[in-house]
C-alpha cells in the first residue's frame, strides 16, 4: 500500500527586491518587483507502508518546504498530494491523527510544564484512551530511557534528553507515519545510537513509515534502504542507497608509499588503472574495478617495488553525494 502519492508537487515563493534610492522606494509603495522561485520544482514520488526513506539535499533544496506539504502545514502551488489516503491540508483535523512530526529544531513540547505533562496534553489532543497509552507509551518511555525525566519541566533538560522526549510525543497516539527533520542534529554518538535503535524497532514492530530529513549521513547509512535526493526542488535521485554507493566504486583509489623513488614506468598500466603521482616516492592509482582488480594490482605493484605503505581509501557516502551535486547523475 502507498502511504505517500505525490504528482507533479511544487511550490513556488515569491521573493521581493527594494529599488534603490528614494524614489525607488516611492515606486516600491506601489509596484514591488519580485522574483519566483520554485523552491520543490514538479517532484513526483510514492511511499509504500514501512519504507524508511532518507530524503536529503544540500541547504535550500526543497526539503523543509516538501515536508511541510506532505503535513499539511503549506498548500502547494501546483500538482497533487496524498498522505495516507487524505489529502494532508484539506483534511487537517483527521489526518494530523495520522501523522508524527519531529522538526529537531523547534518543539513541541511545552517549555515550562513537566514532560509527563505535555504528554497528559497531547493524549487529550490525540484523544488516546488510557489503556492504548499505557500499553504503548510504557514500552516507548522505557526503550528511550526517558523515565527519570517524566516529572522535569522541558527548560531543564538536555539537548539530547529533549530530543529524546519530543520523538516519545510524536508516539502518543501511536500514528503509522513519522516525519523526522533533522531528529539527530546536535546530538552526541550514544544518543544518536539510541534514537536510531529506537527507530529501527518501531519500523519492525509497528510497520512505521518513517521520512528522514538529514544532514548526517550516518543516520541514512544506518536507517535508510532507501535514499531520495532533491537539488535545486528537483529529485535527482530516487533509489536504493547501496546502489548509489555501488555507482560511485569505480573511484576507489589505492595510495601507494615506496621505500625508494619510482617512475611511472616501473608501475603497471591497464585500462582498469589511472595512476597519478603525489610526490617522489607516492603514487595513487584510481582503480575501475572491483576488489579482485585491487587485490592483483597491489600483488603486483609490491613485487617489483619495495613498500613503505598501502593505503585503499574508499569513498565515502557523503562524498558521493557531494560528487553527484558537482557534476549530476545520469541513472537512477
Ligand atoms: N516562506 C518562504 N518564503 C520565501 N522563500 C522560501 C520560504 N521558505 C523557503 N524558501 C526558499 O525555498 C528554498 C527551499 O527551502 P527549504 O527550507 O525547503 O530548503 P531545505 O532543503 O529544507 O534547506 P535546509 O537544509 O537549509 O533546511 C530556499 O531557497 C528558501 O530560501
Amino acid at each position: 500500500m502507498n502511504v505517500i502519492e505525490v504528482q507533479q508537487l511544487r511550490k513556488e515563493f515569491k521573493s521581493y527586491s527594494s529599488r534603490s534610492g528614494l524614489s525607488g522606494a516611492f515606486r516600491d509603495l506601489f509596484t514591488r518587483n519580485y522574483k519566483v522561485l520554485a523552491a520543490v520544482d514538479n517532484i513526483t514520488l510514492t511511499v509504500k507502508q514501512g519504507e524508511m526513506v532518507g530524503y536529503i539535499g544540500e541547504n535550500g533544496a526543497g526539503k523543509s518546504t516538501t515536508i511541510k506539504m506532505l503535513t499539511g502545514i503549506l498548500t502547494p502551488t501546483s500538482g497533487t498530494i496524498r498522505v495516507n489516503g487524505m489529502d494532508p491540508h484539506k483534511q487537517r483535523e483527521e489526518f494530523v491523527q495520522t501523522i508524527g512530526v519531529v522538526f529537531g529544531q523547534r518543539s513541541q513540547l511545552w517549555w515550562d510544564i513537566a514532560v509527563q505533562e505535555s504528554f497528559r496534553l497531547l493524549k487529550k489532543v490525540y484523544r488516546v484512551s488510557d489503556e492504548d497509552y499505557e500499553n504503548h507509551m510504557g514500552h516507548v518511555i522505557e526503550t528511550l530511557e526517558i523515565g527519570p525525566l517524566l516529572d522535569k519541566p522541558v527548560r531543564k533538560l538536555s539537548l539530547g534528553q529533549r530530543m529524546r522526549c519530543e520523538l516519545a510525543a510524536a508516539l502518543i497516539h501511536n500514528p503509522p507515519l513519522l516525519f523526522l527533520d533533522e531528529p539527530t542534529i546536535g546530538l552526541d554518538v550514544l544518543v544518536k545510537l539510541k534514537i536510531r535503535k529506537f527507530l529501527k524497532e518501531i519500523n519492525e514492530n509497528y510497520k512505521t513509515t518513517i521520512i528522514l530529513t538529514t544532514h548526517d549521513i550516518t543516520d541514512i547509512e544506518a536507517l535508510c534502504e532507501r535514499v531520495v535526493l532533491l537539488d535545486e526542488g528537483k529529485i535527482v535521485y530516487d533509489g536504493r542507497l547501496d546502489k548509489l554507493q555501488a555507482s560511485a566504486v569505480e573511484g576507489k583509489q589505492v595510495e601507494f608509499e615506496f621505500l625508494l623513488e619510482v617512475s611511472g614506468d616501473d608501475l603497471p598500466g591497464n585500462a582498469k588503472v589511472h595512476w597519478e603521482q603525489k610526490d617522489a616516492t607516492t603514487w595513487k592509482a584510481n582503480v575501475d574495478g572491483d576488489e579482485r582488480v585491487i587485490s592483483e594490482l597491489i600483488s603486483v605493484v609490491v613485487q617489483k617495488n619495495p613498500i613503505k605503505n598501502v593505503r585503499i581509501n574508499e569513498i565515502s557516502t557523503e562524498e558521493i553525494i557531494r560528487k553527484i551535486y558537482e557534476e549530476g547523475m545520469a541513472t537512477s
